[in-house]
């Protein structure tokens, strides 16, 4: 099987300013030193108002965090007030857009259709989108999680050509373990991750379901990331709380590199 690099990227969701934010990646930056890159890619999802002072950080000091944006329109310039346009993200040197977190899916009503246009828009300015998909709690006790992540998957990427799934990583965040420190079992997270790949061997081939990286998301930390990204299937996490903090966030982005700690 090809070999995937993990992947940790922290979605900072609405917190921290942007003097909070140029803090926050100079701590991370001290706590993770440019050994652990070869091993994997930390990358961080800050506000859009953040996303300057983020990229003079990591420009001016060379570091090898990335960042990213939490979301990116489905247009590319025009009448579409408050919306950020993937060809402005990819000035500002940003490496990842989220694509349909349930967190947008949700308060902001996007549809599979939205996550798609959202998805092709980032890859049209040649942005990786993370796209999100995740199960709601009544949806994982009726037993139905794996069906209803399959069709998100295959809704959010309906269309798309082998070599654009190629260039996606997937998110698989259950509604029920984002915040709630309710973590997936690293079986029920390997469990949803391995019918992603499965669906993605579907859609595309099986060359591209063997280079996508499928991410975890839901409640994951220091203590627990090690058991998810042991998972066959699962390559890395998307972090929120966890991310916040700069010195676990650097413990679990050691820990998914294979370790030392820092
Ligand atoms: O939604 C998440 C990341 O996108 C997960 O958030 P928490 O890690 O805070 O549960």
């Amino acid at each position: 099987m090809m070999s995937r690099k993990p992947l940790i990227a922290g979605n900072w969701k609405m917190n921290l300013n942007h003097l909070e934010a140029i803090a926050l990646v100079q701590k991370l930056a001290a706590s993770l030193p440019a050994k652990y890159f070869d091993k994997v890619d930390v990358t961080v999802i800050p506000p859009f108002t953040d996303i300057r002072s983020v990229q003079t950080v990591i420009d001016g000091d060379k570091l090898l965090i990335t960042y990213g944006a939490q979301d990116v329109s489905a247009h590319d310039s025009g009448a579409y007030t408050g919306e950020i346009s993937g060809a402005f993200l990819k000035k500002l040197g940003v490496t990842f857009a989220v694509v349909g977190h349930s967190e947008r899916r949700t308060y902001h009503n996007e549809t599979d259709e939205v996550v798609l246009a959202k998805t092709k828009a980032a890859l049209k300015h040649e942005l990786t989108p993370i796209v999100c998909i995740g199960e709601g709690l009544e949806i994982r006790e009726a037993g139905d999680h794996v069906e209803y992540n399959v069709a998100q998957l295959k809704g959010s990427l309906a269309g798309l050509s082998a070599d654009d799934i190629a260039k996606t990583v997937i998110a698989y965040e259950p509604v029920w373990a984002i915040g709630t420190g309710r973590v997936a079992s690293a079986a029920d997270a390997q469990e949803v991750c391995a019918a992603i790949r499965g669906a993605l061997e579907e859609i595309a081939d099986a060359a591209t379901a063997a280079s996508v990286r499928i991410l975890y998301g839901g409640s994951v930390n220091a203590k627990n990331v090690g058991e998810l990204v042991g998972q066959a299937d699962v390559d890395g996490a998307l972090v929120g709380g966890a991310s916040l903090k700069p010195d676990e966030f650097a413990t679990l982005s050691a820990i998914a590199a294979g370790g030392p700690l820092p």
